[in-house]
């Protein structure tokens, strides 16, 4: 019998390897090397966000990713001109456009896609005439889930962080609410005939718990996977993440408790 489960991809984001790289300056150690090891790895994907202040990923890690890579590879960026026309420029297999703040430590919350009105919407379409698959980075909130439908994106990707930070502080109840949050957002995305992506914060934990959710058919995962690596080796890292989720999307497939 033929499974009906649709599989679920791992996008692995080498953020964080130009983040130790940066702490030097140089060349070393490559996020691209990086990137390519993890495809080897098991990688479905490659994920990179060239965030406007250059903290990590550079200009010509962005194009050396987009030459060497055969994988997908998901351009993280701000929706602003620059990007666009960075974006326009490589022509990669995804954008997903994030909010951005100079002052934050990581992405916190998701694109305000209702306040981005008209611009956005011109931005998003730009990218998708371009070829390029838009993702929007968004909350798991109604509004802001209808306004990317409305405005042509192909893929939300659900903002995780909240929850994983409530699960590592063992906030149970409130880990409980966001995740239930989670779960209405990836069902109103896919009823509106959106893709659903997940990420920000996940671990082998909180991936396997995502990979259960039978509408997300893509994790993005950067910084435990790196800093996991240093301890596991990313081969290793990359194949132990592959067996959780591999784990929990075959709870989809399991017989339910009645
Ligand atoms: C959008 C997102 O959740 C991640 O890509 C994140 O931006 C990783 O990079 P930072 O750690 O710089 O936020
Ligand atoms: N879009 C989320 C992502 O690419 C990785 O986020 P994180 O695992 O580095 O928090």
């Amino acid at each position: 019998m033929t499974s009906l489960i649709p599989p679920i991809r791992l996008g692995v984001n080498v953020d964080h390897v130009a983040t130790i790289r940066n702490a030097r300056g140089g060349d070393l150690p490559d996020p691209v090397r990086a990137a390519q090891l993890a495809c080897a790895a098991g990688a479905d994907g490659i994920t990179a966000h060239l965030r406007e202040d250059r903290r990590h990923i550079r200009d010509s890690d962005m194009r050396r990713l987009r030459e060497q890579l055969t994988v997908p590879l998901n351009f993280e960026m701000a929706a602003t001109d620059e990007m666009v026309a960075i974006a326009l420029e490589h022509r990669p297999h995804a954008a997903c456009l994030v909010p951005e703040r100079r002052e934050e430590r990581t992405t916190e919350g998701g694109l305000d896609v209702l306040g981005g009105g008209i611009d956005l919407a011109h931005k998003v379409q730009k990218l998708a005439h371009a070829g390029i698959r838009v993702s929007l980075f968004v909350a798991s909130d109604a509004a802001q889930i209808a306004r990317a439908a409305d405005i042509g994106a192909a893929v939300i990707e659900l903002h995780t962080g909240a929850w994983c930070e409530f699960v590592a502080a063992g906030e149970t109840a409130k880990a409980a609410a966001e995740l239930a949050r989670l779960l209405d957002a990836a069902g109103q995305g896919s009823a509106l005939g959106l893709e659903i992506h997940a990420g920000h914060g996940l671990d082998y934990a909180t991936a396997e718990i995502m990979a259960a959710v039978e509408p997300v058919r893509e994790l993005n995962i950067g910084h435990f996977l790196i800093g996991e690596s240093i301890f596991a080796g990313l081969e290793g890292t990359i194949r132990h993440m592959r067996t959780a989720m591999a784990r929990g999307r075959a709870r989809l497939g399991a017989p339910q408790a009645a």
